[in-house]
């Protein structure tokens, strides 16, 4: 529906209240701030099943659409006066962002919230008359202060004689509306998320002080940050207690016309604000961009009492306060990594986010990402040539050189770069992320610390200080940049942050879940590349399917023994049967690099003339890297340390074969391999370890393992 200009008209003078005028209708439905299919005039209406408008005389004057969840609208419905015709109607007025009000509300220091109608769903000083039994009285007034023909104060004043309440009057009333009961749908919502950024929120009421300070101290905006009209009290000369009401406080800015830009106004005096924002109802609100010195930015609100006239003149106009937290978000996104895994990723990213930078999108349009070495052929070409050749990555990708560069401003970090470098990169990222970033790993792999073993999601929130989720499943990258059906989880421990990512990642070609095991998630995707060296080297021996779904099969069996052992309370058994675990598995073991590796690495040892795991990686991967072999000798630590060998007899096995301690045709007599002496010592042979220490269990495998070139962390 549009709405045009002639059926829109009052201003209402003082505050904004909700007349007689309004009709109630249900709570609005969830109204976007996509601009897609916005009108000339942009003020556009939206589906809804049970909304109501109340139209005023012919004058077109007082239009309003109204909405009061609770039992208190009701009184407004019923003393409706006979000139408003109540219409029934599906849609509700919004009227989405301009490009320029988007920034200023995403680059607001601090929000002006009006409070009747707007924080709440009803009047406060209506519902106040209503409790002291003058509610038609008090409308009455309220009426004669909106149509113009009562100045705002002389009204207060005289709504107040009749409430005429006492101070226990007033404790009794608030007690019987706890602010829980008053707020609007979604404003505590949008007010902690504005806080989570820090921004400073402020009421500017037209109502009472006393009436709103619950509400205020609900919401977690100190009382320095109202403004307010107050009461005045006769005092008790000897008790010392207010007895009664005896007006108000005329020299407070919100008695009069024009006191909202005047107090926003005061409040820039005293902050260094750059944006302010107001947010409200009526016209009272809107008047706080229209005078100097006011607020950059009005976004009219229509979830309780929608006025045209409001919507017409205000830049943004929306019923449902979950399109302005959505709209705060727009996320730029770093890619650190640009290896073959890392390429697909940014595809599937610069796909989702081409396009919306100027928009209510909820991520920026281009897409960062680290190169070393390839930066400048990625933006000359749009691909990487040496680790994911011939595939686009997209025109709003670019590639820079630095990883610092790369994060900076970046809200979402996508890390997938191979294990073995995660952590000096987040030694390079120390105090360089910008504080409240989100990150995910993609990144299959782990480390083991003298304390223990460190996933990379662990390293990545411990040093950089900021939640981390992890993207885990059966995603040989070639075939995700083909564009061929795949599945991956999120795994998570903050939900919001997992469905950000979902939201980067989901293609059609691309399935995502979330996962609320991020743990069991990550060990899979890092665990399966030590069974898919087993799958290649049954492959090297020219074994059948049946061969390698015995290691599949003991693989999956030792991955979730593993993962269970290490994190025994979080980590879930389902989590072995999603794309992550069994998914990842079966994938990596018949395509993957380590499978293929292996089965090069078997068939050199069985022809007389052995390959090193390293020679074998430049040769075969060409630049990519291999994971299985230094993924085996970490867990190898981690089993040695806990004795836990014999109980994960594959893992154990593959590992001897690995460092030459065993023949590859082990891998199948896995429970045997598992027992077979290591390399005998007379002498304990004293190698450093890797982090300085001597661990005399690991020094026959510390000696293999740093012979293969693998297993160093840079
Ligand atoms: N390639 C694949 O199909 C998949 C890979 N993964 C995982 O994703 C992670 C990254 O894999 P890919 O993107 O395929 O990388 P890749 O295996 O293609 O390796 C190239 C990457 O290693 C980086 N690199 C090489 N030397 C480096 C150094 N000295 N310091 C820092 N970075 C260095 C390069 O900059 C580049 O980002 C790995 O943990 C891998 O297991 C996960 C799913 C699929
Ligand atoms: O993790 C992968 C697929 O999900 C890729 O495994 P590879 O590193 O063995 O190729």
């Amino acid at each position: 529906m549009m709405l045009h200009s002639h059926t829109l008209g009052r201003t209402v003078a003082g505050n904004s209240r909700s007349s007689s005028r309004v009709a109630r209708c249900a709570p609005p439905p969830s109204a976007g701030v996509r601009p897609s299919s916005v009108a000339p005039s942009r003020l556009v209406a939206t589906a809804s099943s049970s909304v109501e408008v109340a139209v005023s005389d012919g004058n077109g004057k007082a239009t309003e659409v109204h909405d009061a969840p609770s039992d208190i609208g009701n009184a407004a419905q019923s003393s409706a006066p006979a000139t408003v015709e109540t219409i029934s109607l599906t849609e509700v007025l919004q009227k989405p962002p301009t490009d320029e009000a988007l920034s200023l509300w995403r680059s607001a220091d601090a929000v002006c919230f009006d409070v009747d109608c707007t924080i709440t769903v009803n009047d406060g000083l209506d519902l106040l008359a209503e409790f002291m039994g003058c509610k038609e009285e008090v409308e009455e007034l309220t009426n004669k202060a909106m149509d113009g023909v009562m100045p705002l104060n002389t009204s207060l004043e005289e709504r107040l004689n009749l409430i005429n309440c006492s101070p226990s009057d007033l404790r009794a009333f608030l007690k019987a509306h706890p602010p829980a009961s008053r707020l609007a749908p979604g404003v505590r919502e949008l007010i902690r998320t504005l806080q989570k950024r820090g921004v400073d929120i402020y009421l500017i009421s037209g109502g009472f002080r006393e009436i709103l300070i619950p509400i205020a101290s609900y919401l977690g905006i100190p009382m320095s940050r109202v403004f307010a009209n107050r009461m005045n009290w006769q005092w008790d000369d000897e008790t010392g207690e207010p007895t009664k009401l005896v007006g108000f406080d005329v020299s407070q800015l919100t008695a009069h016309n024009q006191g909202k830009p005047q107090a926003i106004a005061r409040i820039r005096e005293s902050n260094p604000y750059t944006t302010v924002v107001m947010v409200g109802d009526g016209i009272t609100d809107l008047e706080a961009v229209q005078v100097s010195g006011g607020a950059d930015l009005f976004i009219g609100y229509g979830g309780v009492v929608a006025r045209p006239a409001v919507a017409e003149q205000a830049e943004w106009y929306t019923c449902d306060y979950s399109s302005l937290v959505s709209a705060l978000s727009c996320y730029k996104v770093a890619v650190i990594g640009s290896g073959a895994w890392a390429c697909a990723a940014t595809r599937m990213i610069a796909q989702n986010t081409v396009g919306q930078g100027e928009t209510a999108s909820e991520f920026a349009d281009e897409v960062r990402i680290w190169a070393r070495s390839q930066h400048e052929a990625i933006n000359e070409t749009g691909e990487n040539p040496v680790h994911f050749p011939g595939i686009s990555l997209g025109p709003n990708v670019r590639a820079v050189a630095s990883v610092e560069e790369a994060v900076a401003d970046a809200d979402l970090l996508v890390f997938c770069v191979p294990h073995q470098y995660v952590q000096r990169v987040c030694k390079q990222l120390l105090g360089k992320v910008k504080p409240g970033a989100k990150a995910i790993s993609l990144t299959k792999g782990m480390r083991v610390t003298r304390e223990g073993p460190q996933l990379i999601s662990q390293m990545v929130r411990r040093s950089l200080g900021i939640d981390c989720c992890v993207l885990m499943g059966a995603n040989i990258a070639e075939d995700v940049g083909a564009e061929q059906v795949s599945e991956a989880v999120i795994g998570y421990s903050d939900l919001e942050s997992g469905e950000v990512f979902a939201k980067l990642f989901e293609r059609p070609y691309f399935r995502v879940s979330l996962l609320p095991d991020p743990m069991g998630a990550e060990l899979c995707g890092t665990l399966k590349n030590i069974v898919a060296l087993g799958a290649g080297m049954v492959d090297g021996l020219d074994l059948g399917p049946n061969s390698k779904a015995a290691i599949i099969r003991q693989g999956l069996k030792e991955m979730r023994g593993f993962a269970q052992a290490l994190f025994p309370s979080a980590v879930r058994d389902d989590t072995f049967l999603e794309s992550c675990g069994v998914g990842d598995l079966v994938a990596t073991c018949i395509g993957g690099r380590n499978r293929r590796v292996a089965e090069e690495w078997t068939r050199a040892a069985l022809s007389g003339s052995p390959r090193s795991w390293s020679d074998l990686e430049t040769d075969l991967l060409k630049g990519q890297k291999l994971q299985g072999v230094s993924t085996s000798n970490e867990v190898q630590e981690v089993l040695a340390a806990r004795n836990w060998e014999q109980r994960f007899p594959l893992f154990t096995t593959i590992n001897r074969i690995v460092n030459g301690h065993l023949p590859p045709s082990s891998v199948l007599d896995y429970k045997e391999g598992s027992r077979a002496p290591l390399v005998e010592e007379e002498e304990p042979l004293v190698l450093p370890r890797r982090n300085g220490g001597v661990a005399h269990w690991l020094q026959p495998l510390a000696a293999v393992a740093a012979a293969t070139g693998f297993g160093n962390w840079e």
